[in-house]
């Protein structure tokens, strides 16, 4: 790892044209013109836009509310975005939603994306990064937008070295008033070293796996929850706030699966435990969209939506559909990490955060807003990177910054 303490940034620049200029565009191009797109071989144009009368065959030769895209080409479903389809063809939305067993939403206007890179993403680096480079990634972080930025976590430095400087971080960064700095506290004690440096919120961490329970906090699930009970309680008598995590809730590096029945216990004890909200920890990212919505169908049986988060690992490259997939279903909270830097010491084979950058494309190109300025988060990965002497973990900043 270089070791440099200021390392040279260079100014990355996001595309000229955003995500959400291109993707509108795209949209009034095609609904000005939906013969010319579907004006395929393979396609019979049996009827106008907007769809045909009772009856009459409709778009795509198929029954109006028939078969969803069922006997659209392949060649052309790849063309047409599920929210362009329901906007041209309104008639398919039911057919589209029906069979879905989940409360399918409409996409949120606005996300909170938690930025987590400071903590999860440098606890588990190898080599320990210097207090000023912590210190500058994130001052740097501040000046993007971000509303909430978790910078460090109190916990034992035999368990986690590279956490062994969190009181000089929390001290050391230039604070924002429009933006919070939560830290981890397994502990009273991790709690009172974090007030005393200057913490306004603070976050518990607790697993669905028994297991993974003792290897991250050498405590079972039951104990964890009494040692945040009094957290929880001390916290908010001195108008802390405390965010909750459950980790392995797609998944156990030791365990295997875990029952969304397990994970929705975890969550809801939390929850009520005080935590105003729980972030749901796809911790060694072995999810996929299926399992999310299963787990989310779970969940928000006992918590509300707005107390939900998401905070998913890329390890299986499931990340953003992960997201995508907790979107529609009502949640806007996300964790993310800039650059994809991260991974537990806790949990084998575990790769990084889903990046910060990709998930920022992702939702601007659907329209949704975050307060948060793409080009400047690319301008911290590349300096963290480049004090890391690594390349970065995100798609975006990949392209944003090719030669
Ligand atoms: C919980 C403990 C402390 C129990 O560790 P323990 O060994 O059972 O605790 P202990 O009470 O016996 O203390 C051991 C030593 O640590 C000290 N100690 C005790 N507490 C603290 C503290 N707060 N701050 C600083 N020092 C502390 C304590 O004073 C003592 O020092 P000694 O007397 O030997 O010199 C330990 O297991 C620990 O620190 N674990 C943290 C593990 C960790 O940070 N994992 C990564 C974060 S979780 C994560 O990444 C997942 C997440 C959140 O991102 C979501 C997801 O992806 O799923």
């Amino acid at each position: 790892m270089a070791t440099a303490e200021s390392p040279s940034t260079t100014i990355c620049r996001a595309p000229a044209v955003s995500p959400a200029h291109t993707a509108s565009a795209q949209h009034s191009h095609d609904s000005l013109e939906p013969k010319r797109r579907v004006n395929t071989p393979h396609v019979r144009l049996c009827g106008p836009h907007p769809p045909t009368p009772q009856g009459a065959k409709g778009v795509w030769g198929i029954e109006p509310g028939a078969a969803g895209m069922g006997n659209v080409p392949t060649a052309v479903k790849h063309c047409l975005s599920y929210e362009q389809l329901i906007q041209d063809y309104p008639w398919l939305t039911h057919r589209l939603r029906e069979g879905q067993s989940a409360a399918v939403h409409r996409y949120p206007e606005f996300v909170k994306v938690i930025e987590v890179g400071p903590r999860d993403g440098l606890q588990n680096e190898k080599e320990i990064v210097p207090t000023s480079v912590k210190v500058q990634l994130i001052d740097m972080l501040s000046e993007t937008g971000l509303s909430a930025i978790e910078v460090t976590s109190f916990v034992s430095s035999k368990w986690v070295p590279q956490m062994a400087d969190s009181d000089a971080v929390l001290r050391g960064i230039n604070r924002l008033p429009q933006v919070k700095y939560p830290v981890l506290t397994p502990n009273l004690r991790g709690l009172e070293a974090a007030v005393a440096a200057g913490a306004t919120e603070v976050a518990v961490f607790a697993s669905a796996s028994e297991t993974f329970s003792q290897k991250n906090i050498n405590c079972s699930i039951a104990e964890s929850m009494e040692r945040f009970q009094e957290l929880i309680g001390l916290a908010r008598e001195t108008q802390i706030n405390v965010r909750g995590y459950v980790s392995c809730a797609l998944g156990c590096p030791y365990e295997g699966n875990m029952a969304p029945a397990k994970v929705t216990e975890v969550v809801k004890k939390l929850y009520g435990l005080g935590c105003y909200e729980v972030s749901l920890g796809d911790t060694i990212g072995v999810g996929t969209p299926g399992a999310m919505a299963t787990l989310l169908e779970s969940v928000l049986k006992e918590v509300p939506s707005h107390a939900l988060g998401v905070h998913c690992h890329d390890t299986y490259g499931q990340a953003l559909a992960n997201i995508l997939l907790a979107l529609q279903m009502g949640i806007s909270v996300v964790d993310s990490s800039v650059a994809g830097l991260g991974g537990c010491p806790y949990a084998r084979g575990a790769t990084g955060n889903v990046a910060t950058e990709d998930v920022l494309y992702m939702l601007h190109g659907l329209g949704i807003k975050t307060g948060v300025d793409l080009s400047k988060v690319i301008d911290a990965g590349d300096f963290i990177c480049k004090a890391l002497n690594r390349k970065t973990g995100s798609k975006v900043a990949q392209a944003c910054c090719q030669p």
